[in-house]
């Protein structure tokens, strides 16, 4: 059966632009929201995907202390079990107070509900979010709905379309 929908109507393209932006709106709903005088000890990076949105908030929060955890959820499209390959400095993280771990986006809310069982005081912010993982998330700036694939730049490339009336 042929699928009733044109490709951009199922997915949520996002541009270098528009993340910029987006992240710069998360970093600002995040200024002045940590536990030591609205300062946060340090920003932890989900990677891949939060490594972008966590530069561009420690960038417009002040936070010099970076740093990574490592989780792997999907193979292109297709969930599996999240696992994390690599953890950030357990001195600095102890039970995550003061810490914010940032990621693109939360979908089924797996991998985040990983990070929270190790560090449960942290505060988990991402820039997307979807239904299903929206318990997970502290702070988020735009939701979509469940069934929309988000895009980002970082997999994408420009190229030629038909015009719409071109289609058959
Ligand atoms: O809420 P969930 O259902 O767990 O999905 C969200 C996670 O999935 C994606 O990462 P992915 O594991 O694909 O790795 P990547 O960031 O390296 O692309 C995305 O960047 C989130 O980290
Ligand atoms: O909608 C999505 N877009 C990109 N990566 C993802 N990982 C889980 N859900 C998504
Ligand atoms: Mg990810």
């Amino acid at each position: 059966m042929t699928d009733p929908l044109l490709p951009h109507e199922k997915g949520f393209h996002v541009s270098w632009d528009q993340i910029h932006r987006d992240s710069r709106a998360l970093a600002w709903r995040l200024d002045g929201k940590g536990p030591d005088d609205g300062a946060w000890r340090a920003i932890v990076a989900i990677t891949r995907g939060g490594m972008a949105p966590a530069m561009i908030i420690a960038r417009e929060l002040d936070v010099r202390t970076v740093d990574t955890i490592s989780v792997k959820s999907y193979d292109h499209q297709d969930r599996s079990e999240a696992t994390v390959l690599k953890a950030p400095d357990a001195d600095m993280m102890g039970d995550g107070t003061g810490i914010l771990i940032i990621d693109d986006l939360v979908d089924s809310g797996k991998t985040l509900e990983l990070c929270r069982k190790l560090y449960p005081n942290a505060h988990f912010a991402t820039v997307y979010a979807k239904p299903q993982g929206r318990p997970q998330v502290d702070t988020f700036v735009t939701e979509v709905s469940q069934d929309t694939w988000i895009f980002f730049p970082w997999d994408m490339a420009l190229q030629y379309v038909q015009p719409y009336r071109g289609k058959d």
